[in-house]
This record gives structure tokens, sequence and C-alpha cells, in this order.
């Protein structure tokens, strides 16, 4: 619940400000390139640092015959107002050690002095003034929530930098971009809101008035300037600015304007008169000031620059990811009361709904009257007869925001009559808590009377069309209603399928056995090992997938034959130079991790083809460990020639393989259990286990893992899941 108040809040303060935001954002990025402009200026001196003001002032004095004020500017150029030796007016860059003349200031060029009277007011006076200074709280309370926002997402602020899980481009990079860029974007707001408040006078600005005795001036103790105490102790460096005395009258005097305070020196033997410290409003002022335009780091103003590109980037990102969970609401056919098919979606980002509403669309083709709506709206259905919840898991396994309320609803309201019920649970792999939220659906609704449950719950890692279909064709078959199942119905967002040719195939391995065969893509395709296949065998609907290993630049496939076998027997028929039509599907979380640490491969029967690819992929020779059963060594034949050139080459350190019908009969888990140190010290070490091949054969490793986790290492597999140090790809 609380992550919905805090994303409504990010949201509605976004959508109220945006085009403030823009504008102020645009603007901002082009004044950031002011001062870096001005810092390539040759007015400032070398060691100005080490400038005293009893060192420039008497150098300054001699060669300007009259000095009315010196400035010092954020860029540490100085400039004097005074009186040259033609005695004309002059308005210079010094050198303050010499008074030496550097250059005439210029003007701000009119094209910066427009961007910033924009930037500050809109050129509406007042009312725009108001308006920026607004903009600026508002977009420090989006930056705020966005914080918040992430921290819930990452499960708290420890796991702030941890990866994040890849869902689309927008969603992706809003996050990614957001945390690296948030603490500038509440250093910008901040400070532009600090800075409209002084402008407003809600935080009072201080006003300096010096009170001087002047009766009590002392015309003693004559000293020139070089030895004035105040003159030797002060840096230029820390002066804003210093106004001469008008004339040698011991009533008048240096003001001296430093970064902390305000002097009034005695021009005669500098004597300090009165001596007044800013307040630390005043202070703060100045600090905003500084940070906010970065006027006195040319470094601080390129990152501001950068952070609100990134301003820019969030509210396209922004805007994108909330389309999308708009787009997703489904106008209904039918009253709720009408219905005989409920489809209830529990969705954060709105993908679940893709699915929902392929259902939903195909029972109204049927004929049949259907309601699909949020799991937040359960409600009574009086004439419901089947229920069918699809539903999300986030955060630590809780309900996505629409989903929220369901359960405490369901509690409470009751269906007059018996519903068939049926839960898909959609979720990854890559979570701790896999689709958690889906089996607390069907486990609170199998506890109700009134609900029958047509189905096991069904789980879909990472939207695979594929698992979905397998349960929009039971629950078909169970429901007795017509439904397409095919996988374009369900695909998302289909690619263009291209044309590859068949560049070699090997012999079966034996009958019924296994075959390599090797694809080129025809144009520059990006692909890499632990990407997949889809083929058309028989090029309709029918789509096969097959993991793809990259050997040189061809794909190499690793294909058990099947009697009858669809994707098999098709590719079991080509012969080089064939061309076949097929799509390569990006499958990012099962990538080589190319982080330098080791890498433990397990894989039981085809599963070993990504794993070829990745290991003659590894340029790095990144510590590599292939643990692979086969039923007899007869299968493993096929694989034998290319591992022990992979050994020799040292691309692989060791390869360990179990027969499970030969010799002493292991399975890959048994030789994985006999060297638990090693597997426990690799996940210790940062190391990364990949696991490819059958789901059976996953289950067993997984269980075998979860023992050596919490016996070695003191963790749960979850634990390691969540670092992306265990990726799985099993069918
Ligand atoms: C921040 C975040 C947290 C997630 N947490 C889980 C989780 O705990 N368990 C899980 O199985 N899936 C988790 N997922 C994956 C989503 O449930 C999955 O991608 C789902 O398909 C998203 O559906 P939706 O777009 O309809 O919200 C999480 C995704 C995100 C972005």
């Amino acid at each position: 619940m609380t992550i919905s108040i805090w994303r409504y809040s990010h949201l509605a303060l976004a959508v109220s400000s945006f085009i403030f935001i823009l504008l102020a954002s645009f603007t901002g990025i082009i004044l950031a390139f002011d001062p870096v402009a001005q810092k390539t200026l040759p007015y400032r001196v070398n060691n100005f640092n080490q400038i005293t003001l009893a060192e420039a002032i008497p150098a300054i004095k001699k060669a300007y015959p009259e000095v009315t004020d010196i400035t010092v500017d954020a860029n540490q150029f100085v400039i004097l107002n005074g009186t040259n030796e033609q005695l004309e007016n002059v308005t210079v860059y010094i050198d303050p050690r010499t008074g030496k003349s550097l250059g005439i200031p210029a003007e701000q060029s009119s094209f910066f002095q427009w961007v910033t009277a924009f930037h500050r007011s809109l050129f509406l006076k007042e009312t725009g003034r108001f308006i920026i200074g607004l903009t600026s709280f508002l977009l420090l309370l989006i930056a705020v929530s966005g914080t918040i926002l992430v921290i819930q997402r990452q499960r708290g602020v420890k796991r702030f930098f941890s990866k994040i899980v890849r869902e689309n481009f927008a969603q992706y990079y809003h996050v990614v971009l957001g945390r690296v860029s948030l603490i500038f974007i509440i250093i910008i707001a901040f400070s532009g809101t600090y800075l409209s408040l002084a402008r407003f006078e809600v935080i009072k600005t201080q006003q300096i008035s010096h009170n001087i005795d002047f009766d009590s001036i002392s015309t003693d103790n004559k000293r020139v300037p070089a030895e004035f105490p105040v003159f030797t102790k002060t840096l230029f460096a820390d002066v804003k600015s210093i106004e001469f005395p008008f004339s040698e009258d011991p009533e008048d005097y240096y003001t001296l304007k430093l970064k902390d305070r305000e002097l009034v020196v005695n021009q005669l033997n500098g004597d300090i008169l009165s001596e007044i410290p800013y307040t630390q409003t005043a202070m703060l002022t100045e600090l905003s000031l500084d940070l906010h335009t970065g006027r006195t780091n040319w470094i601080w103003a390129l990152i501001l620059a950068l952070a609100t590109v990134n301003i820019l980037f969030f509210i396209y990102s922004g805007f994108a990811i909330t389309l999308k969970r708009i787009a997703n609401k489904v106008k209904n056919k039918y009253k709720a009361g009408d219905c005989r098919f409920i489809i209830l979606v529990g969705s954060e980002n709105g993908n679940t709904f893709f699915f929902a509403r392929t259902i939903y669309k195909q029972l109204l083709d049927a004929g049949e009257k259907c309601y699909i709506a949020e799991l937040n709206s359960y409600d009574t259905f009086p004439k419901a007869e089947h229920l069918i919840v699809l539903t999300a898991t986030y955060g630590l396994g809780d309900a996505p925001v629409n989903a929220a309320k369901f359960l405490s609803r369901l509690e409470k309201i009751h269906q007059p009559k018996p519903v068939k019920f049926s839960v898909v649970g959609f979720g990854s792999h890559s979570y701790p808590d896999f689709c958690k939220f889906a089996f607390e659906v069907n486990n609170k609704l199998a506890a109700q009377e009134w609900a029958l449950p047509l189905l096991e719950i069904h789980t879909v890692n990472d939207r695979s069309p594929d698992e979905f279909m397998q349960w929009a064709s039971q629950w078909s078959q169970q429901a007795g209603v017509q439904l397409n199942i095919s996988p374009a119905v369900f695909q998302v967002k289909p690619k263009r399928p291209q044309t590859l040719t068949v560049t070699g195939r090997s012999e079966l391995s034996h009958a019924e056995g296994a075959f390599l065969i090797t694809l080129k893509p025809s144009g520059r395709v990006k692909y890499t090992s632990g990407d997949l296949l889809a083929i058309y065998p028989a090029n309709d609907h029918r789509e096969r997938l097959y993991s793809i290993g990259k050997i040189g630049d061809a794909i190499q496939l690793s294909v058990k034959l099947y009697p009858g076998g669809l994707g098999s027997g098709y590719l079991n028929s080509l012969k080089p130079g064939d061309k076949i039509r097929a799509r390569i599907d990006a499958n990012k979380h099962f990538h080589f991790p190319n982080n330098g640490a080791p890498v433990l491969m397990i894989s039981n029967g085809t599963g070993i083809a990504p794993f070829l690819g990745m290991i003659d992929q590894n340029k790095l020779k990144s510590s590599c460990y292939l643990y692979c059963g086969f039923r007899g060594e007869q299968s493993f034949r096929l694989y034998k020639d290319l591992l022990d050139a992979s050994l020799r080459s040292l691309k692989l350190k060791q390869l360990q393989v179990a027969y499970s019908r030969e010799g002493d009969k292991k399975y890959v888990k048994d030789i994985l259990a006999r060297d638990e140190s090693f597997v426990a010290s690799l996940l210790d070490d940062g190391g990364t286990i990949m696991i490819c091949g059958s789901l059976a054969m996953q289950q067993n490793v997984i269980e075998l893992l979860e023992d050596i986790c919490g016996k070695v290492n003191n963790r749960d597999v979850s634990y390691f899941q969540a670092r992306g140090q265990i990726l799985m790809d099993c069918y």
C-alpha cells in the first residue's frame, strides 16, 4: 500500500509541474555552460589562493592613483574600479600582485542574459519568480519521493546501489539514472527553493549597517597598508569586495566584504572599526547560489548540467511508464453482475494485463460474457462460474499496487454460488520470492467455501509466452471453452524473423541422440551465447526455442532428436546451404557474467549448448568450470573435441562429466555434491553458477544448493539469486 502512496505522489507532482520543470531544465542546462565558458578566460592569476591583502593593496595603490573598489568574482578574477595614470576612469581585470591590467570585463552575452532572465522568472516578473520557486520545491518533493521509491524497490537503503532487474528500457533507466543523479537533483531543487524563499524574504536576508563611533577613531600608530595586521592575515581568496576610502580623511575607511563577515578598517593604522559576521541564513544563501549555478567550479557546473539532462530523461521515461500503465486499462463490454467469467489482474507495470486482455478477448470471441478488472476491484459476482486470477509479485514477495486490497476484500466478500478458480502467477526467478503473492492468493482462495480449484496454481517466469500457453491450454480443456492458444497470440511484441544459412552439422551422436548444427545470420545481427533462437518448423504459428552457443561468428545449436519431434525433426532435415527463417531473442538474464569472477556451468544433455559458446567466447580466460551430465559416453562424444580444445587453450579450467547410465551411474547433482566445498567457496568469492538443461535437473541442483548454501555459506540460495550469482535457463 505504501508503495502506491509514494508512487501516486511522485506521479501527481511530476504531472502537475512537468512543463515548468521542462522549461527550467532546458534553460538550466544552457546556463551551466556559462561558468564553464567563464573559466576558460585568462584572468585568474597563478597561486591566487596565497595572495594576502598586505601584498596586493600597496601594489594596486601604486599602479592606480585612485581606487574606488575591488571585486573578486566567482571565478577568482579581480576587477578594479578606479582611475589610471592617465586619469581615466577604468574598470579592468587586474593581477592583484602587481595591479597590472589583464583585460576589460565584457558584459554577459545577451543570449545568456536572456536565458538567465527566463530561467529566473519566465519573463513574468514576480509571478514568474514565484512559479519558478514553486517548481523548485515540487522538484524537491519529486526527488525525495523518487528516492523513497528506489529504496522500496531495492528493498532497503543498504541495497540502494545493488543490481536492478531490467524490465524495460524506460523503467530500467528511470531507476538506474535516478540512483546516480537524485542527490544532485535534490541539491539543485533545494538550493533553488532556498533562493526563492530568500528572494521573497520568507527567509530574512541580512541588512548590514556598521555603527562606527567616529569620535573614537584613532590617528595614532600610523602604519602603511602592508603592515595592517588585518591585511596581513586576510587572503584575497576570502574577499568578495573591498571598498577603498574616498579621501585621506580618517573618517573614510576600507570596507572589506569577506566570505563570512564584513569589516570596516581604519585607513591610517589598520584598526578594525567594526566587524559584523554574516548570519547563517546569509551564508546559506551564498552557498545555495554557488551550488545552484556552479559559478565557483566548472566541474560542478558540468555535473549540474548532466543531472539536469537526466531530469529531461525522467520526464520522458516517467511518461512512457505511465502511458504503458494507462494503456492497459480495459473497457468492459458487459457488467460484472452479468458475467460467467471474471478475470482479475494484479499488475504493477501492465505486462500481466497484456496476457489477461488476450484471454478476455478470446472469451468474448467465443461468445462468452466476460468481465476483467483489477484485483482490488474484487466484489460480489452473482453470475460468476469461473474466476481467473493473473497476478504479478513485487517488493518482498508483495502484492502489486492494484492488488494490495484483494486479500482483505476476499475475507469480507463471499460469492453467492460456487465458482471455479484458477490462479496464474507472473514473476521472475531473478527475485528470491518467486510468485509469492500468487501463491498467497491461491491459498486464500482455496480456503473459501465457495471457491473450487479448477487447476493447480501455474507460474510464468519472465512473461514466457510458452509457460502462459501451457496454462491457457489446460484451462481451456478444463473449462470447456475453446481458446486460440498459439505462441503468436501470446508473444509480446514479436520481432521480425531473419534468414539464416546452415553452415554445418554433425552426425547424430547415436540413434535418437543429439546433433550440432551451425547457422549464420545474413547481415549484421547482435547476439551472444545464452540468447534464444526461435524457429518455425511448419512455417506457421508453431515456434520452437533453442539456446544459442556463439562459436566464432556462427550460431551453434545442440539438438536432441525426438521421434516425431517438430523442431528437432525439422532441424535434422537441414543440410549445409539451406536457409531458414528464425528469430533471435535476447535472453539477458542468461548471459556470461563478464566480471572476471569464476563461473560454474552446470548442464545436462543438450543444455550444454550455450556453455559451449560461452567457453569459446571466454577470451579473457575467466575461470570456467563445466559440470555436465549425459546418459553415456556416446552422448558426450559429440562435444568432447570442442571441450578438449577449450581445456588446452585454458578457456575452460576444469571439466567434470557424469554418466547416468554407465559406469558408476551418477547425475550431475552427485558430482556437485562431491565438490560441495568448491561450490560454496565459488559463491562466497562472488562467482556465478549457471544452470541449463531439464527442469528436473534444475530442481535437483537447486535442492542441493539450498543444502550447501545453508550448511557452508550460512545463507539461503535466494541470497545469491538476488545478487545475480545463480542464473538458470531450464525447460
Ligand atoms: C521491483 C520489482 C520487484 C519484483 N519482485 C518480484 C518478486 O518478489 N517475485 C517475483 O516472482 N517477481 C518479482 N518481480 C517480477 C515481476 O513480478 C514480473 O516481472 C511481472 O511479470 C511483472 O508484471 P507487471 O508488469 O504486470 O507488473 C519484480 C519486478 C520488479 C520490477
